[in-house]
């Protein structure tokens, strides 16, 4: 569980936005929208205990958290080299079955990779280590329709097992959970007032 207690985040003198209270129990899907630059990745990596410079409070008791960042890193080698440095044989095995259904071939230098392929092996990269949370920056960039409705599917189940909290710009009807949504420098739970 994730608690959040009146979090103020600023930087340089400029307020960035507010969060008064915001739960994130132990499994779930949380869906964070906003517009560009209100704060979105600076949340997550709050949430996640990379970024402490904020007032107030933000309690996390997952023991194991995983992000995927915004800008993943890779490190100069094949697909499946990059893989298995995170992943154990049979996740790996796991990840490579979905690469290779989306025709991603695992033995490519991962720089020879399009940008929506290195996007789906970060996401897989991530997503296969167990963890009790799972953080999210927009896991579906560059991805064709086909693999993101696979991907939100696969979140989507998941959620049932663990926490995630997956940061996206994509509007309309997709990923279904629970939305936390940037307003006007506030962080509210979609279907909650303001506290
Ligand atoms: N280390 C930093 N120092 C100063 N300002 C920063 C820093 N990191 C982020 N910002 C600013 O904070 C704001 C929010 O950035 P953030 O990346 O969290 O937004 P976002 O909602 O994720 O944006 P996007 O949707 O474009 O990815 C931006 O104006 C950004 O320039």
């Amino acid at each position: 569980m994730i608690e959040v207690v009146n979090v103020k985040k600023s930087f340089e003198n400029r307020e960035l936005f507010e969060c008064k209270n915001l739960t994130f129990e132990k499994r779930g899907l949380y869906i964070v929208k906003g517009p560009n630059g209100c704060g979105k990745t600076t949340f997550l990596k709050m949430l996640f205990g990379k970024d402490k410079e904020y007032s107030g409070r933000i309690h996390n008791l997952f023991k194991k958290n995983i992000m995927l960042p915004q800008q993943p890193y890779f490190f100069k080698g094949s697909v499946e080299y990059n893989l298995a440095l995170a992943l154990s044989h049979e996740r790996l095995k796991s990840a490579q079955e979905v690469l290779k259904m989306f025709g991603v071939p695992i033995k490519a230098n991962i720089n020879q990779l399009s940008a929506g392929q290195r996007q789906l092996v970060s996401f897989l990269r991530a997503f296969c280590i167990p963890s009790d949370v799972l953080f999210l920056d927009e896991p579906d960039s560059f991805l064709d329709k086909d693999v993101k409705e696979f991907v939100y599917k696969l979140i989507e189940d998941e959620a049932q097992k663990r926490c995630i909290i997956v940061v996206t710009h994509h509007q309309g009807a997709a990923l279904k959970g629970n939305v936390i949504r940037f307003e006007n420098g506030q962080i509210i739970k979609e279907g909650e007032l303001y506290k």
